[in-house]
């Protein structure tokens, strides 16, 4: 095994495997932070911060050299944030509030090393079709939204709801391909 480039501090299955697409080497240190807008902040700074205080968490609870990756997804619609539902109700209602209009989906990316700390944003424009309620709660009992910002997996039965995507891909998925390459790239990791 080649030796690891950074640490991941995401619990996030998506996040692993689109580091892996990109043939990268790199440990899992899931980071535990309040997940909580403050009042009166914007989408891109709230995705931003969380980004970065999930790699720098991660960064002082394992006090290593190594560079640490940190990332945060949030959908949002007219300037509200939505995060992951708190349950079946509140997924729901997330689905109907997004059926038949279009969000956007801020996925911020962050690199920390010793005092040294850079964070990305994408943001993709992303339109559904209509969602009814039957298949609002048909989609819930797949398990599939429970887990994910805005209550839909663009990767999985939720693309079903999709009728265009404006921008980044990976970033709706999780995590912004062409960013953290940028990233990647400014502290010293290469991917070709
Ligand atoms: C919109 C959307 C989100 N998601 C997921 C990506 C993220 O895992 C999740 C958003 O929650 P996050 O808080 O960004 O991430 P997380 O709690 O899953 O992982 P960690 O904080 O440990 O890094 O939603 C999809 O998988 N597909 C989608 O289409």
């Amino acid at each position: 095994m080649p030796d690891i480039q950074f640490h991941l501090a995401s619990a996030s299955p998506r996040r692993q495997e689109l580091l892996q697409q990109l043939g990268l080497h790199f440990d899992v240190r899931s980071a535990d932070i309040v997940e909580q807008p403050m009042s009166s902040e914007t989408a891109a700074d709230y995705a931003r911060r969380m980004a970065l205080e999930k790699a720098l968490a991660t960064q002082a609870r394992i006090g290593s050299s190594l560079p640490v990756l940190g990332a945060d997804t949030d959908v949002v619609l007219d300037g509200h944030i939505l995060g992951k539902p708190r349950d079946r109700a509140d997924a729901l209602a997330m689905l109907a509030a997004l059926s038949n209009r279009e969000h956007e989906v801020y996925s911020a990316v962050a690199m920390v090393q010793g005092s040294r700390a850079e964070v990305m944003l994408s943001v993709t424009h992303v339109s559904f079709g209509v969602i009814t309620p039957e298949a609002a709660a048909l989609y819930w009992d797949s398990g599939e939204p429970a887990d994910k910002a805005g209550a839909y997996g663009i990767q999985g039965l939720g693309a079903q709801f999709v009728k265009g995507i404006n921008g980044s891909y990976s970033g709706v998925v999780g995590l912004p391909l062409f960013e953290t390459t940028e990233l990647l790239l400014r502290f010293g990791i290469h991917t070709l």
